[in-house]
């Protein structure tokens, strides 16, 4: 399973959690991943975790003032980007030049969506996985996989429809093993939290738990 924690803007240490979950990484089967905000990918990534960008522009090298190009994340460090997550939507035809731009930089890319529909329209640009995270359950603590199994069996069936090769994750609410398995089961091949990492008074141990039945 791909354990990947996104710190949003959360007013955690970056370099805190990212040590966590080296750490913890070093002791699991699972893939764990952090996403710290673009400011802090470098100092994330000299920890030696696996990390991740929040978010790149469709854009290339030139006149973008305020953008995140993804060639200067992957200098800083990242190895994948989300692209299209809930609290950074991007228009259909942005997704897919985040989707290239991030291709160009040698970034993995995630497309996040609200429900099974969409998936199907990001699986459709080929990113490397797509995730499903209904808004209505991120960060209320209720994991999706227990308040919305379904959303997560037919995103896994819409994303197989468009292409094989497309893996899913899910996320909102996740923050315990329990949480993580019961994901697996309904056929996701990872999940993309945030509070229950980023918020939790022990990050290191929230972690540990979250793996600790991989
Ligand atoms: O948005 C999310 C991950 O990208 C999910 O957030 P929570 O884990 O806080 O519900």
């Amino acid at each position: 399973m791909f354990v990947l924690i996104n710190l949003k803007t959360y007013p955690c240490d970056p370099v805190a959690v990212a040590e966590a979950a080296r750490d913890v990484d070093e002791t699991t089967d699972a893939r764990i991943a952090v996403a710290p905000q673009a400011t802090h990918l470098e100092r994330v990534a000299e920890t030696g975790v696996e990390t991740w960008a929040q978010h790149v522009d469709p854009i290339d090298y030139g006149s973008n003032t305020g953008h995140t190009l993804a060639e200067a994340a992957a200098d800083a460090g990242a190895v994948g980007t989300l692209i299209n997550h809930s609290e950074r939507r991007l228009k259909l035809a942005d997704v897919d030049g985040a989707i290239r731009a991030a291709e160009r930089a040698g970034l993995e890319t995630v497309v996040c969506a609200n429900n099974p529909a969409q998936i199907g329209a990001a699986a459709a640009l080929a990113p490397d996985a797509v995730a499903v995270e209904p808004p209505e359950l991120i960060g209320t603590g209720t994991p999706v996989s227990q308040a919305d199994p379904d959303v997560v069996e037919d995103a896994v069936d819409a994303a197989a429809r468009v292409d094989e090769d497309v893996t899913v994750l899910c996320g909102a609410g996740i923050s315990t093993g329990e949480d993580v398995v019961a994901a697996a089961d309904l056929g996701s091949s990872g999940v993309l939290l945030a509070s229950g990492v980023a918020k939790a008074d022990d990050p290191a141990a929230a972690l540990a738990d979250l793996v600790e039945p991989l």
